[in-house]
């Protein structure tokens, strides 16, 4: 056993020679593209690009190289950093089929989550996304608002004991929007609670274990690069031998994190499973995809393995940027009073015209301001900042404006080898101003507001007519195409019942003495100010006001 660990360090160490080869001596296509510095020659621009740090780095480099420009990664590796519109369209739509995720994303997502979309490639993707789309359509939307907002009473009846008082408190609003965005994806989801509102997580410790291996997979983020070595190499039992024998703490709790998710998933699969075998008629996700698989045609069902490997990748995808969105939508309504107020003004009056019942889906999505400020907070703050695909093919990458090379001639088009990085600069395309406007850096609802006070839903577009191909009017915050965010009706619908319920009974404000920052990590979340490292958290001044308090 231990011969064939050695033989698997030598192994990597040529893999390394070679990596190290590709950067540095076989010319790229890139090589006339301008861009930063590398920071290092192990790892290129990639420890900015990760670091908790990196959000403002990340937002001013297409500022100072345009809308294409070259990065580096491993080993000298260079990869195209990209926020021009026509070629995100080539990325995510019209090419999609050669610009794939990153072998280490699809590989590391199949490790950890099972075979489910965040684990598919080409036609198993297409199948999956066939039969799941519909899951998500508005008529399901409509079914699971009643869901959302139990849910999010139980966080506002909890919210409220803890306050007691008609003074404002500081309250870390972090765990609490955790414990909504968590529980939402369960009961909604896949029909199970984490417990987090009281209530057992059946002895699973399933919520736990969510946490803990968002916080080691954020520390392996780096060496999880050489994560399609690994799978290359040797069989999943290989490999599970091997992950036995690495002397890495973080790499043992990581794979006993991902085992008891897996025994949990399988648990929750056989129930739902069940249910739908007795006829029950429940609205989770999961109960309407397995009815949906039955009832499709042969060539068209999902395997078991790919239904449950649907739960943890609902749990990733939809928990950690839904709740990052929440915490940033609550700092904003801190630092902008006057929005807070007219904001609660329209859901308080909505809820009076509903004879003070819960708004169903339809009314809730066309409260013009709610919508707004939606869509504001997920342009200017999109909670995925960037993120990366591999080239399956050689091909030419065109460009809506020529960019000039290292040596002034222009480039309409960039040539790109197979197997090259390419990187999506989300955050950086939310706020390009050719496209948003000089004020795209600030953070103005109004800007999707037209005269008549209804809300502007069209795509953006720059002076020239060119668009983002994001499927949120524009916005590249739910990405486009095939793969763009299936869960990005639910997330709205969670944003938008949770923030309305949560301002009807409370008010916010900004700490006293404390700032609050934010940082980089698979998703950005809040922190104090200067703690880059620190534990997420979001202290806010809350009180509690009368349900008829405008
Ligand atoms: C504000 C909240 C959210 C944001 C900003 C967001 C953003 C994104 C982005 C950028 C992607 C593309 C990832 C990639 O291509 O690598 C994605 C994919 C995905 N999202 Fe979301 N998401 C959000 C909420 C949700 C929710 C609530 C769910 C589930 C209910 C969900 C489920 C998924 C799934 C399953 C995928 C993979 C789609 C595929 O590969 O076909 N997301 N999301």
């Amino acid at each position: 056993m231990l011969h064939a660990f050695t033989l698997v360090v030598e192994a990597a160490v040529l893999y390394c020679v070679w990596l190290f080869i590709r950067g540095y001596v076989i010319p790229s296509t890139l090589r006339n593209i301008p861009g930063p510095k590398r920071a290092s020659l192990l790892t290129g621009n990639l420890s900015i690009m990760f670091s908790p740090q990196g959000i403002p780095w990340h937002l001013s480099m297409s500022r100072v190289f345009g809308k294409a420009f070259k990065i580096n990664g491993w080993f000298g590796d260079e990869q195209l950093y990209v926020t021009d519109p026509l070629a995100l369209h080539h990325i995510v739509i019209k090419d999609q089929h050669i610009y794939e995720e990153t072998s280490m994303f699809i590989h590391g997502n199949r490790m950890s989550f099972g075979h489910g979309l965040l684990g598919a490639l080409g036609d198993t993707h297409r199948k999956q996304r066939k039969i799941l789309n519909p899951v998500f359509s508005n008529a399901q939307m409509r079914n699971l608002a009643p869901i959302f907002y139990s849910l999010s009473q139980q966080l506002c009846d909890r919210l409220e004991r803890t306050i007691d008082t008609l003074e404002f408190t500081e309250v870390n609003m972090r765990p609490w929007l955790s414990k909504i965005s968590l529980e939402i994806i369960g009961e909604a989801g896949f029909g199970y609670s984490f417990g987090s509102f009281g209530g057992a997580d059946r002895g699973n410790n399933y919520r736990a274990h969510v946490k803990d291996y968002g916080r080691v997979i954020a520390s392996l983020a780096l060496p999880r690069f050489f994560l399609p070595f690994f799978t290359a190499i040797g069989s999943p039992g290989f490999l599970r031998m091997l992950l036995n024998l690495t002397p890495s703490r973080r790499l043992h709790k990581l794979r006993d994190i991902v085992d008891a998710m897996d025994k949990t998933c399988v648990g929750i699969y056989e129930d739902r499973k069940k249910e739908v075998g007795d006829g029950e008629d429940r609205q989770d996700i999961i109960s309407v995809l397995l009815r949906a698989n039955q009832a499709a045609e042969a060539k068209d069902r999902l395997s078991d393995e790919e239904l449950r490997g649907q739960i943890n990748t609902l749990v990733f995808a939809g928990s950690d940027t839904t709740l990052s969105a929440l915490s940033r939508v609550l700092h904003l309504l801190a630092l902008h009073p006057d929005v807070q107020s007219k904001l609660r003004a329209e859901v308080v009056q909505a809820r009076r015209d509903n004879a003070g019942d819960d708004l169903d889906y339809d009314v809730i999505a066309g409260l013009p301001y709610l919508d707004a400020i939606t869509r504001e907070t997920l342009r200017l703050h999109s909670p995925v900042t960037f993120l990366s695909r591999t080239t399956r093919a050689d091909i030419s990458l065109p460009l809506s404006k020529p960019i000039l090379s290292t040596s002034g001639h222009p480039i309409s088009a960039v040539p790109l080898k197979n197997n090259t990085n390419v990187i999506i600069g989300i955050a950086a395309a939310n706020r390009d101003k050719d496209m948003w406007g000089e004020d795209a850096d600030e953070w103005k609802p109004e800007r999707w507001l037209n005269e008549d006070g209804s809300v502007r839903v069209t795509a953006t577009k720059d002076a020239d007519g060119e668009r983002f191909p994001g499927v949120y009017s524009g916005m590249m915050t739910f990405l486009g195409g095939s793969r763009a965010c299936i869960g990005f009706k639910f997330s709205q619908l969670e944003f938008k019942v949770v923030v309305s319920m949560l301002l009807e009974r409370f008010e916010f404000q900004l700490p006293v003495g404390k700032e609050i920052g934010w940082r980089n990590s698979v998703v950005t979340a809040p922190i104090l100010k200067g703690e880059f490292d620190g534990a997420a958290q979001l202290p806010l001044m809350v009180r509690f006001i009368k349900r008829d308090g405008i």
